[in-house]
């Protein structure tokens, strides 16, 4: 099916109202001043000694379930506190005290008010002994708008998929993933830019590297070139032609193209630059996944976790803000203490995707790289105890990410950092919450 060439619609999302450069300027002069304030603390906190003691990590909780919201009501986005934050548990949890329940942005710690019926189990059981925190299953009116509006941009803007995928694409459930990710999202224009993106990296993923039709051989040129349509080429007006059609050439290209394009009017520049950072990051780790795959070659387990941090989620939580409405300024985005929260978030969502992939994997034509396989393989432990091992790495990484959030939201007592790392968050929980429940895609080994 050719491919229709669509332009993504004016959007009227507020951040992609359009800004001015005086408003702009005026914006970033006075966001600086705050900036500057705390980049001190953070890189002074960033500078203690390993051995310096880290805020704990919060205890899970349990989670009632939230009332569904109208779809496009908007959720309470407004930051309300300006002071440091002694641990995580406050930071994830929320501003508190009396007036301020509707500001909090996870549902991780809610007290009913009133008895609520008991929610049905969620589908599919977590892994056992794996640190996590349940999550309340996302609210259905978004799940079901955001599922009807994503099949349709995938069928009539970018003509995804022929027909005989249609059940994996539902199997999949998109919508209830993106809304189980971004529970802050103030409308469904704004979960749809997250899911036309997720939707797009899995195309490339699939089409590419992996089950439907993807290779190792070749990847390095395919991956550049759908890279350009995040990253547009600019060159002589002979050549300009050719590569702007190739842009419609294959569903992946659209699929990148279109979701881009949505991204970039709600995105500033920066947190669209950001955006294509983290992808050429994860085109990166795919190319090294692929060199390992020609070559046979079953890498050492700390290569393969490098491998793991750029063929990773890392794009996908690092765009909450602008899921959000909002934006963290790029300077503190850049910032050492707050990159290191970033990967060890984005690497235990990764590896959580290794574990519970983990018999989809071993059933897949060849040997398929993933932590327990490559534990088993170069430390020489059966699948068992290297699955297990595997489950220790990943609990070890989420106690990271969460002891280095509380530091740095201790740190850097801004409003914004604290909605980004709350929103980072929310997106790890969402995204396990999401692995332990599509039974569709996944099931657990029998090693328990
Ligand atoms: C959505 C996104 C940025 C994905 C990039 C990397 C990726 C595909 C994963 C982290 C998922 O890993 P995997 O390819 O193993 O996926 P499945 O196990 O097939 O679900
Ligand atoms: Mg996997």
């Amino acid at each position: 099916m050719p491919a229709p060439e669509t332009t993504p619609p004016q959007s009227s999302l507020p951040a992609a109202a359009a800004r001015s450069t005086a408003h702009f300027l005026a914006e970033a002069a006075a966001r600086a001043r705050d900036i500057q304030a705390v980049i001190g603390h953070v890189t002074s906190h960033v500078g203690a000694p390993s051995g310096a003691p880290t805020p704990a990590a919060p205890p899970a909780a349990s989670v009632p379930a939230p009332a569904p919201r109208s779809a496009e009501a908007p959720a309470a986005v407004t930051p309300a506190v300006a002071a440091p934050v002694p641990d995580l548990g406050r930071v994830l949890g929320g501003p508190r005290g009396l007036g301020t329940a509707g500001l909090r942005l996870t549902p991780r710690v809610q007290v009913p008010t009133d008895p609520a019926p008991p929610e049905p189990p969620a589908e599919g059981t977590p892994i056992p002994g794996l640190y996590h925190h349940p999550v309340a299953e996302p609210d259905p009116v978004r799940v079901e708008e955001v599922s009807r509006r994503i099949k349709s941009w995938a069928l009539d803007e970018v003509s995804l998929y022929p027909e005989e995928w249609e059940e994996q694409f539902d199997g999949f459930s998109v919508g209830r993933y993106m809304v189980g990710c971004h529970p802050d999202a103030p409308t469904v224009d704004h979960l749809m830019i997250a899911t036309r993106l997720m939707v797009a990296e899995n195309a490339v993923d699939d089409c590419y590297c992996e089950d439907h039709g993807g290779s190792p051989d070749g990847l390095g040129e395919r991956l550049l070139l759908a890279h350009t349509a995040l990253d547009p080429v600019y060159t002589t007006e002979e050549y300009q032609a050719p590569w702007a059609k190739s842009l419609g050439s294959d569903a992946p290209r659209r699929a990148y193209r279109s979701a881009m394009g949505y991204f970039d009017q709600a995105a500033s520049p920066s947190q669209s630059d950001r955006y294509r950072h983290d992808m050429a990051r994860l085109h990166l780790g795919y190319l090294a996944e692929a060199a390992w795959a020609q070559m046979e070659h079953v890498p050492e387990v700390w290569e393969y976790l490098a491998m793991r941090q750029f063929n990773n989620f890392r794009p996908c939580p690092t765009i909450t803000d602008t899921v959000g409405g909002y934006e963290l300024p790029a300077d503190l985005h850049a910032q050492p203490a707050m990159q290191k929260v970033i990967a060890l978030a984005g690497n235990a969502t990764t590896i959580v995707n290794d574990l519970y992939s983990y018999t989809k994997e071993l059933d897949a034509p060849g040997t398929h790289l993933n932590l327990p396989v490559v534990i088993a393989a170069r430390e020489d432990m059966s699948d068992r105890d290297a699955y297990l091992k595997a489950v220790e790495v990943h609990n070890e990484l989420m106690h990271a990410f969460e002891s280095n959030a509380a530091a740095l939201a201790a740190d850097c007592p801004i409003p914004t950092v604290h909605r980004f790392l709350r929103g980072v968050a929310a997106w790890v929980d969402g995204n396990h919450h999401w692995h332990q429940t599509n039974t569709y895609r996944y099931s657990l080994p029998d090693f328990w």
